[in-house]
C-alpha cells in the first residue's frame, strides 16, 4: 500500500489560509488534537462496554510528549484508531460543507475558534503550527492494518504501511520555525492545563518529581525521597459531572479552589445546574462575596463543552448580571464556534439564559425561605448582585421581590413588602404619597438622621454604587411611593403633612431674618428661606434638591444629564422661624453681634453637612472660641 493523492478540497491550497487567519489562536491547535484523542478513546471504550470490541481495553491514558531536538510534538491515543480507508473518508475528505464556502466565510472571521469548529477543521489546525504533519494509526478491527498518512501543508499526501504495533493513534506534529515556542514543557503545560484540565481520559505530559515519603531517620522524622511520577494534567471527574446526591459542602468548597487557586475568598453558596431538556446543561456556578469594585470580577465563569475548556468569555451566554458569579457551565447545545451576534439570536442560548436567571432566583429564594437569619447576614455581600439582576432582568426582579432586603439605620432589615407595611401610614403626605427616607451615609448625615428619627419617621441606608439607579427602580415599580435623601430638604417639607405649623415671626421679622442671613452668608448658591418648623428642630439646614442631585449623581456615573453635571451645587438654606436662637437673633440690637450669631448658626449646619472647610472651617473655629470665652 502507497498511495499518494490530493485532499479533496476545491480551493486551491487551505493551509495557507488557515496559518494566516488562524495565528493569533494557534495554541487552540492542541485543544482540538486532544479532544479528538479522547473521543477516540471513548468511543473505545463504549464499544468495550457493548461488547463490539472484545480485545483488552488496557491503559487508556493519553500521551502528549514533544522532542526539543527533531522539533515536534506528538499526540498518542490508545483509542479505536483508524483504517487506511478511514483515514482517507475522515482526513482526506475534509468535513466540512463546502470549501467555497468556507473561503466566503473565513474572511469576515475574527479568531480561529469560529472557523475550526464551524468547519470540522478540528484536526487542520494542526497545520497552524506545523510544516508537516504525520498519523501513525492502528485500527481496533479484527485483522487491521497500520497505517500512515503524511502530508506537507500543500494539498497533497501520502498514505503507506504504518509503523503502530498497538491499536491507537499518534499524531506527529513537525513543527514549524515560527511556532517553536510550542516545544517547551511550560508552554505546553499551560496550554494543556487551559483547556484539558477537566477533560474525561487521562492525559499524561512526561513525568513530575514528588516527594514521598521514605522510612525514619534515626530521630524517628519521616524521611522523604524524590520520585518521578506521571505528570497528569486533569481530574477527569470534576464535580459539575457528579450527581449533587453524591456531593458534600467540602467537596463544592475543594472544587472551587480548583478552579480559583489564587482566590483568597470562600464562596457563600452555590448552585448546581443539570438540565437534560429542552438543552443539555451542567454546572456550577459560585456566588463570591462581592465587593464594591465588581468589574474586576467579571469574566470569571468557564464555559466547557463536554469538559473541553472552550472559553471564559461568556458575555451572551450569561445574563450580564450574573457574569459576577464564578464557576462552571458545560453545554455540548452551546454553539461555541459562531459569532457573537449568532449567537445572541440562538434560540438555544436564549433559553439557556433564562433557565440559568430561574435558577439562581429560586435558590436564592430556598435560601431565604429556609433560613432568613443566614441570607440576612449574607445579604451585604450578595445585595449588590441581587439589585443589579432586578434592574437589569424583569423576569428576575419579579422573583427577587419576595427576598430583596433593605435596611435601615436601626440596622433593622425588611422585605420590600414589610416596608412599605412598615411606613406606609405615617410617612404618607397630604397629596397620598409614601415617602421612604434615605441616606447614602449614615456618618455624614446624622443630624437629618436624628431630624427625621425625631420627628417619628424612619430611615433607610442605600449606601452602595448602584443604590442610585436603585433608588429610581424602587419608585417606578412601587405606586406613589417616593424615595428622598434626608438631606434633600427640611423635614416637613420632605413628608408634607396637611397641617402645617405656623410661623410665629411676623411677615416683618420675617424679611429682617432673611435679609440678615443673606448677608452674613453672601453666597450666590445659597438661597434663604424661612420656614414654620417644630422647636425642636435645627435653627439652620442647609439641603440641596433631591431632583438636582439625581441629575448631578446621573452626570458623574456617566448616565447623561451631562448639563447638570455642569451647573453648580445649588443649596438651600432653611431657617426655622420657630426657632427660639432666631427669636434671640432679632432681639438683639447690636448689628455685629447678630451676624455674629447668624453666621455662627449657618456654619454649624454646614459643618453637619460636611461642607465647612479650609478658612472658612479655622473662622468658625476661632469665632466659636471667642464665643465661648
Ligand atoms: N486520534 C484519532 N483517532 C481516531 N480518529 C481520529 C483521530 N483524530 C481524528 N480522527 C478522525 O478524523 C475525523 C476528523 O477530525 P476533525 O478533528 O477534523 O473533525 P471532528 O473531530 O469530526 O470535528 P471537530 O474537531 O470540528 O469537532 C474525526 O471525526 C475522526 O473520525
Amino acid at each position: 500500500m502507497n498511495e499518494k493523492g490530493n485532499i479533496s478540497i476545491h480551493t486551491e491550497n487551505i493551509f495557507p489560509v488557515i496559518k494566516k487567519f488562524l495565528y493569533s489562536d494557534n495554541e487552540i491547535f492542541l485543544r482540538e488534537l486532544v479532544s479528538n484523542a479522547v473521543d477516540a478513546t471513548q468511543k473505545i471504550k463504549r464499544l468495550a462496554a457493548l461488547g463490539q470490541y472484545k480485545g483488552e481495553l488496557g491503559d487508556t491514558t493519553i500521551d502528549v510528549s514533544f522532542d526539543e531536538k527533531a522539533k515536534t510534538i506528538t499526540i498518542s491515543d490508545n483509542g479505536i484508531g483508524m483504517t487506511a480507508d478511514e483515514i482517507k473518508k475522515y482526513i482526506n475528505q475534509i468535513a466540512f460543507s463546502g470549501a467555497t464556502e468556507f473561503v466566503e466565510k473565513f474572511k469576515e472571521a475574527k479568531d480561529a475558534n469560529e472557523i475550526i469548529g464551524r468547519f470540522g477543521l478540528g484536526f487542520y489546525s494542526a497545520f497552524m503550527v506545523a510544516d508537516k504533519v504525520e498519523i501513525q494509526t492502528l485500527s481496533y478491527q479484527e485483522g487491521a492494518e497500520p497505517a500512515r498518512w503524511i502530508c506537507d501543508g500543500t494539498t497533497s499526501y501520502e498514505i503507506s504501511e504504518g509503523n503502530r504495533a498497538k491499536r491507537g493513534t499518534d499524531i506527529i506534529l513537525y513543527i514549524n520555525n515560527d511556532s517553536e515556542e510550542f516545544l517547551t514543557k511550560s508552554r505546553l503545560q499551560e496550554i494543556l492545563e487551559k483547556y484539558g484540565k477537566f477533560l474525561p481520559v487521562p492525559i499524561r505530559f512526561g513525568t513530575r518529581t514528588s516527594s514521598e515519603p521514605d522510612g525514619e531517620d534515626k530521630d524517628g522524622n519521616t524521611k522523604y525521597k524524590s520520585v518521578e511520577v506521571d505528570n497528569i494534567i486533569n481530574n477527569t471527574h470534576p464535580a459539575w459531572t457528579k450527581s449533587p446526591s453524591e456531593l458534600k459542602d467540602e467537596d463544592y468548597l475543594a472544587f472551587y479552589r480548583e478552579l480559583y487557586p489564587y482566590s483568597f475568598d470562600e464562596p457563600l453558596f452555590w448552585i448546581h445546574l443539570n438540565v437534560d431538556y429542552p438543552f443539555n446543561l451542567t454546572g456550577i456556578l459560585y456566588f463570591p462575596k462581592i465587593k464594591n469594585d465588581f468589574e474586576l470580577q467579571k469574566n470569571k465563569i468557564k464555559l466547557y463543552s463536554r469538559q473541553v475548556f472552550i472559553t471564559d468569555e461568556v458575555k451572551d451566554i450569561v445574563p450580564e448580571f450574573l457574569m459576577l458569579l464564578h464557576g462552571v457551565i458545560d453545554s455540548p447545545d452551546i454553539p461555541l464556534n459562531v459569532s457573537r451576534s449568532f449567537l445572541q439570536a440562538d434560540s438555544n442560548v436564549k433559553k439557556i439564559n433564562a433557565h440559568i436567571t430561574k435558577k439562581v432566583a429560586d435558590k436564592l429564594a430556598e435560601l431565604f425561605r429556609t433560613d432568613r437569619k443566614g441570607f440576612e447576614e449574607k445579604w451585604k455581600d450578595i445585595s449588590l448582585f441581587v439589585k443589579y439582576g432586578m434592574l437589569s432582568d424583569e423576569k428576575f426582579a419579579e422573583k427577587a421581590a419576595d427576598f430583596c432586603l433593605l435596611k435601615n439605620t436601626g440596622g433593622e432589615i425588611y422585605t420590600l413588602k414589610e416596608y412599605g407595611e412598615k411606613v406606609k401610614d405615617i410617612q404618607k403626605d397630604k397629596d397620598g404619597n409614601i415617602v421612604y427616607l434615605y441616606t447614602h451615609d449614615v456618618a455624614q448625615q446624622d443630624s437629618y438622621i436624628a431630624t427625621a428619627n425625631g420627628n417619628g419617621y424612619d430611615v433607610l441606608v442605600l449606601d452602595s454604587p448602584i443604590d442610585s439607579h436603585f433608588v429610581a427602580y424602587l419608585e417606578q415599580k412601587n405606586e406613589k411611593t417616593q424615595l428622598k435623601r434626608v438631606d434633600a430638604d427640611v423635614i416637613d417639607n420632605l413628608i408634607q403633612k396637611e397641617e402645617r405649623k405656623t410661623l410665629q415671626l411676623t411677615d416683618e421679622e420675617s424679611k429682617t431674618v432673611t435679609s440678615l442671613f443673606e448677608k452674613a452668608i453672601s453666597k450666590d448658591n445659597m438661597k434663604v428661606h424661612v420656614e414654620a418648623l417644630s422647636e425642636q428642630d435645627l435653627p439652620v439646614t442647609v439641603t440641596i434638591d433631591e431632583f438636582m442631585r439625581r441629575m448631578k449623581d446621573m452626570a458623574q456615573t456617566g448616565g447623561g444629564m451631562s448639563f447638570y453635571g455642569s451647573m453648580p451645587d445649588n443649596y438651600k438654606v432653611t431657617i426655622n422661624g420657630n426657632h427660639p436662637l432666631i427669636k434671640r437673633i432679632l432681639s438683639n440690637e447690636d448689628e455685629d453681634a447678630r451676624q455674629q450669631l447668624a453666621k455662627q448658626a449657618f456654619d454649624l449646619a454646614l459643618l453637619s453637612r460636611g461642607l465647612l472647610t479650609g478658612n472658612e472651617l479655622t473662622s468658625f473655629v476661632k469665632r466659636s472660641v471667642s464665643l465661648i470665652g
